[in-house]
């Protein structure tokens, strides 16, 4: 399990009256609880008194006050372990996607469900499963995005075929969390329909639907629709708050609110550093060297929040939702004012620079005009799927001289869709020698975190990973040092990688040169060329730092874990399940797990079709009705249960924090890594792999080893085994011409496209950065 750093507690260094105080503060939490309902709510507060406990400190308190320990017989303990396995769940290393941000989502969901125009239907059930699906609609997030998953050919994004991936994950360890803790033994009849609502709810989170639940939401309040004696329609509006509360962290008072936004931020910046690392495109969003905090959070707030919470006060119309709204706009304006300040500083520098070089022009004034626009308009980027074409990759550098503008300017965020705004009326004049990026970046951010830590955030974040995190993303800047000295293209990524992508390879000398890095022959001239096939490796994820990496290593040896078990379970079988690759082939198609509670999470069932018992771990899937997910299982059989993994990986993350110690940055052995699994040996397992489609059935694959895949081998081998039927493979399977794409680029582009284009290119062709205005 990851790591959890625990804040050090105050009553720890009162050696002399160790009586005085207790470690959880009592009375701190008492009148932090006793507030709880209320909306200037400061999670890291809770967070802080209750020694890092926040989470299950807050949930059996709302246990308790909403009487749903009576109400279905609950034993305490068992929630007590549901809480603690939820929160243990959570990556504590994620400046953002950890167990503080469930604790402020929960709270938030408690304070709507106060609200007079909800309270009064709901049914005991409704809390909870709200309560629950608040507290866990993150659980295992893995700070980094969809997208990321997917370029990277995580086995996520093909176990949930690239959609919905990262909900569709927390919601099954939720169900496992329920299921481990033993709470879901004590509902009996109504523990079918809790795991549907929890389901349906988690899904309505996806960022990239929003417009789908907006669109709903204003229909129905457009038209008066909604009743909330309807089942379906308070199950409607418990998305829409779920929704709300996920994203409720513009609406705090400016002190908690500014918190969250820098978390938040930190968290994309991380992600383009591991993009950067791995050779990736960087995502605009998540490119600290390119982008600023105010104009995330001024695009964020203007384009996400704000039309979700005007509706949401039109249906609530409260002091709460008015309070909202205030807060939503003052700390709106605040960013704003920041992006001004920024665009103004930004036009001074570039004037005096101009003043200074003026006989030293490079670039083109329509790329430098670009540079507001995209950081602007990419800031959805994030949010939502990306369009194959929408970005320049990380094309590698050219030697030959037609290239060599392009060179000097080129950044790697650029999104080819967005339209050139019209020319800054500035005068654009720029140094050859100092292309834009790193111009800008050193002028506003330095390297590393842009934090401003308070102590309290620093021990959370750990200086460890800080300062590893510092030093590995000031590498690309030595690369293109090195660049500039080479003439050939930089291996600079590379050297950063275990083992480089291929996909940035175009030339034979490149690989020549890349042989030699990797086999340390000399300055790459004289070392054979490496066949690429033997190149063809991709990291997942970056080891910037140790703790990330070893959390995500737990993740995969428990999918190892799982997929063994299964393929266990499939070797006892015979195969009535090889029927059910006809299933999958229908299955195949986009299985869109309905947010309807009538439809919803039932999809999911284990289905009766033909699908085989081979055993009882197989079973036991079954019998738990509908816990088909491969990593379900992971979740609830056996051994990596929560606390046993924490309890395991400390000592392992322990080991990993010496490590990270002692080298600068992660050196090249470190990779060898589980979820590394060589491509070579792809094919040669001789395995089952088994998994299940979303509609629950079982597919075994001819052998090929997939299962024991992890994210890292490159999705053009999946092609290898045609009776593949598993979703990523589906893709692949189409015209040869798709095989052409670099390793970084998500197979499945074209279906995540479709889902994003229009609010991207609405987006980019609306949005107007140097006014910070959008207008449609
Ligand atoms: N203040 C913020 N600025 C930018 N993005 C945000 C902010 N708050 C939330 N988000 C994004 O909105 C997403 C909502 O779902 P998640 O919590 O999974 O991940 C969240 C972030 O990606
Ligand atoms: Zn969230």
């Amino acid at each position: 399990m990851h790591k959890r750093r625990r804040k050090r507690l105050t009553t720890r260094s009162l050696t002399q009256e160790p009586a005085l105080l207790d470690d959880i503060h009592h009375g701190q939490v008492q009148c932090v609880l006793d507030r709880v309902w209320q909306w200037p709510f400061n999670a890291f507060t809770l967070d802080t008194v209750t020694g890092g406990r926040s989470l299950p400190v807050l949930c059996v308190h709302l246990f308790h006050w909403y009487g749903l320990m009576d109400h279905f017989n609950l034993d305490v303990v068992r929630v007590w372990k549901l809480f603690t396995l939820v929160e243990a769940g959570y990556h504590s290393t994620n400046p953002y996607h950890n167990s503080v941000h469930a604790t402020d989502v929960t709270q938030a969901m408690h304070c709507f469900l106060q609200e007079e125009k909800i309270k009064v239907h709901l049914t005991p059930l409704e809390i909870m499963s709200s309560l629950i699906a608040a507290v866990t609609h993150d659980l295992d997030h893995p700070g980094v995005n969809q997208p990321f998953l997917i370029a990277t050919s995580n086995h996520l994004a093909a176990l949930y075929e690239n959609t919905s991936v990262l909900e569709n994950h927390h919601w099954r360890s939720a169900i496992g969390c329920l299921l481990e803790s033993n709470v879901a033994e004590q509902l009996g009849a109504c523990r079918f329909e809790l795991e549907q609502q929890i389901s349906s709810l988690i899904l309505a989170t996806d960022i990239t639907r929003q417009q789908e639940f907006l669109s709903r939401f204003k229909r129905y309040l457009d038209q008066n629709l909604l009743d909330m004696s309807r089942a379906e329609d308070r199950h409607f509006i418990l998305q829409i708050a779920l929704k709300c509360a996920d994203i409720s962290n513009p609406c705090r008072p400016w002190d908690v609110s500014r918190k969250w936004s820098h978390k938040v931020c930190e968290e994309f910046f991380r992600q383009g550093d591991y993009e950067r690392q791995l050779n990736l495109p960087v995502t605009s969003l998540c490119d600290r060297q390119t982008t600023s905090i105010p104009k995330i959070q001024a695009g964020f707030f203007r384009l996400v929040v704000s039309p979700l919470f005007e509706e949401w006060h039109r249906f609530l119309k409260t002091d709460l939702s008015t309070l909202m709204m205030r807060h939503l706009k003052g700390n709106q304006s605040r960013w704003e004012a920041m992006v001004q300040l920024e665009l103004a500083e930004e036009t001074r520098t570039e004037i005096s620079d101009a003043e200074l070089l003026d006989e030293e022009v490079c670039g083109s004034s329509e790329e430098e005009a670009m540079t507001g626009a995209e950081d602007i308009a990419a800031s959805a980027e994030l949010l939502l799927p990306e369009s194959p074409c929408s970005r320049r990759p990380s094309l590698p550098c050219r030697n030959d001289e037609t290239d060599s503008m392009v060179r000097v300017g080129r950044r790697h965020s650029v999104p080819l869709s967005v339209p050139s705004p019209p020319p800054f009326t500035r005068t654009i004049i720029r140094r050859e020698s100092l292309p834009m990026g790193e111009h800008r970046t050193q002028r506003r951010y330095p390297s590393g975190p842009i934090l401003h830590l308070e102590e309290e955030e620093e021990l959370q974040l750990g200086q460890s990973s800080l300062s590893l995190l510092s030093a590995c993303s000031s590498e690309p800047h030595h690369s293109s040092d090195r660049a500039s000295e080479n003439d050939s293209r930089p291996v600079s990524a590379e050297n950063l990688l275990p083992e480089p992508s291929i996909a940035s390879i175009t030339t034979s000398m490149e690989a020549s040169r890349l042989s030699s890095v990797l086999h340390g022959g000399g300055n790459g001239t004289t070392a054979p060329v490496v066949p690429s096939r033997f190149l063809t490796r991709q990291q997942t994820f970056p080891p910037l730092q140790p703790y990330v990496r070893i959390r995500y290593m737990s993740t995969t040896a428990e999918m190892s874990a799982c997929s063994e078990v299964l393929a266990e379970g499939a070797s006892h079988s015979n195969s009535s399940c090889s029927s059910t690759s006809n299933h999958t082939s229908a299955a195949n198609l986009p299985c869109q797990v309905s947010e309807q509670p009538s439809e919803g999470p039932s999809n999911l069932s284990c289905s009766k079709n033909g699908c085989g018992t081979p055993n009882g771990k197989l079973r036991t899937l079954r019998d738990n009705g509908r816990m088909c997910a491969v990593e379900s299982q992971c979740v609830n059989e056996k051994p990596v249960t929560m606390r046993s993994k924490r309890e395991q990986t400390d000592t392992v993350l322990e080991k990993a924090a010496k490590m990270a110690k002692i080298s600068d940055s992660w050196a090249p052995q470190q990779s060898d890594h589980k979820e590394n699994v060589d491509p070579r040996r792809i094919g040669s397992d001789a395995d089952l792999d088994t998994s299940f489609n979303k509609t629950g059935s079982l597919r075994r694959s001819a052998p090929q080893g997939l299962a024991r895949r992890r994210g890292s081998a490159p999705v053009g081998l999946l092609n290898r085994s045609d009776d593949y039927v598993a979703p990523v493979a589906l893709t692949l399977r189409g015209g040869g011409d798709r095989f052409l794409r670099r390793g970084s680029v998500p197979t499945d582009v074209t279906r995540q496209s479709r889902k994003c284009s229009s609010f991207s290119n609405f987006f980019a062709e609306n949005w107007h950065p140097e006014r910070l205005e959008f207008r449609v």
